[in-house]
């Protein structure tokens, strides 16, 4: 029970706490629902993604990542609103950027940042474990959350999936293995995210995405998330007609971060 997705859970539980002790849940409801202006400006995540595969492009959703428990600080330079605008640049459909401070230096204002820099939709890429951080999303201004199903309830998950559909952020579900995606599938959101990095152990394995590949409806649209380094792992994607990316470090390590983009999917 020791491993690396529990210890951030548990902390990521504190967190959830101490920020209901700040504002609690029904006030941040309240001003969340009062926020029109908020609704308004959505971008919609699934469709900037359909846009740019029915284009015969690559759907990337490139990342806003400091630094990861296995790997690290990625990046010294690291100027959120800069990164995403050359992010933008160079082709990418969506953004994602960590807001998970403990684990993965992330930062809400940094969402805002990048948000702020761009016009393309941005994913809240964080632990969420209550339905308190699907209405943190909409008020910190993302377009998407993540649902991660091996930190989740099944039962909560769709609760936390409804909320954030109603309140029009879309959803991209998170699955690993098998069982995972079978809770998945169950879900009204057709953005699955396939996870070749474990989450317990960090080891990836771009075979994960092509394993479970077979499994999954036509009407989905499936991510190939994380390990993706080399245009070779690009052409094998998309040579097993997965067209949607998440991709963090290869950018993040790269000199240009959209520049690298354009070199891994031009
Ligand atoms: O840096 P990579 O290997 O390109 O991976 C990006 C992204 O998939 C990864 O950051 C990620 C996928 N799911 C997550 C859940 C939480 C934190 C991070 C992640």
């Amino acid at each position: 029970m020791s491993d690396i997705l529990n210890k951030i859970l548990s902390v990521k539980a504190d967190e959830v706490a101490a920020a209901k002790k700040h504002r609690d849940l029904a006030s941040l409801r309240r001003d969340v629902e009062a926020d029109a202006e908020g609704r308004r400006n959505l971008r919609g995540f699934e469709a900037s993604m359909r846009k740019h595969i029915a284009a015969g492009k690559a759907g990337v959703i490139a990342e806003v990542k400091k630094a990861s428990p296995s790997k690290g600080v990625l990046r010294q330079d690291f100027r959120p609103a800069n990164i995403a605008e050359t992010y933008a640049r160079h082709g990418a459909a969506c953004l994602s950027v960590l807001t998970d401070v403990n684990f993965f230096q992330g930062s809400v204002e940094y969402l805002k940042a990048a948000r702020a820099a761009v016009d393309i939709p941005v994913i809240r890429k964080d632990f969420l474990i209550d339905l308190y951080q699907v209405y943190e999303a909409r008020a910190m201004g993302a377009d998407a959350i993540l649902l991660i199903v091996s930190a989740l309830d099944h039962g909560l998950m769709a609760e936390m999936e409804a909320c954030a559909l109603e309140l029009g952020l879309d959803v991209l579900v998170e699955v690993h293995d098998g069982d995972e995606l079978t809770a998945a599938l169950k879900l009204r959101t057709p953005l699955v995210g396939i996870n070749n990095r474990n989450l317990r152990t960090f080891e990836t394995s771009l075979d994960t995405t092509i394993d479970l590949l077979p499994r999954i409806p036509a009407d989905k649209l499936v991510v190939t998330e994380s390990g993706i380094m080399v245009p070779d792992d690009v052409k094998r994607m998309r040579d097993a007609n997965v067209h949607a990316f998440l991709v963090g470090e290869a950018f993040m390590r790269a000199p240009d971060p959209g520049v690298e983009l354009e070199r891994l999917f031009g």
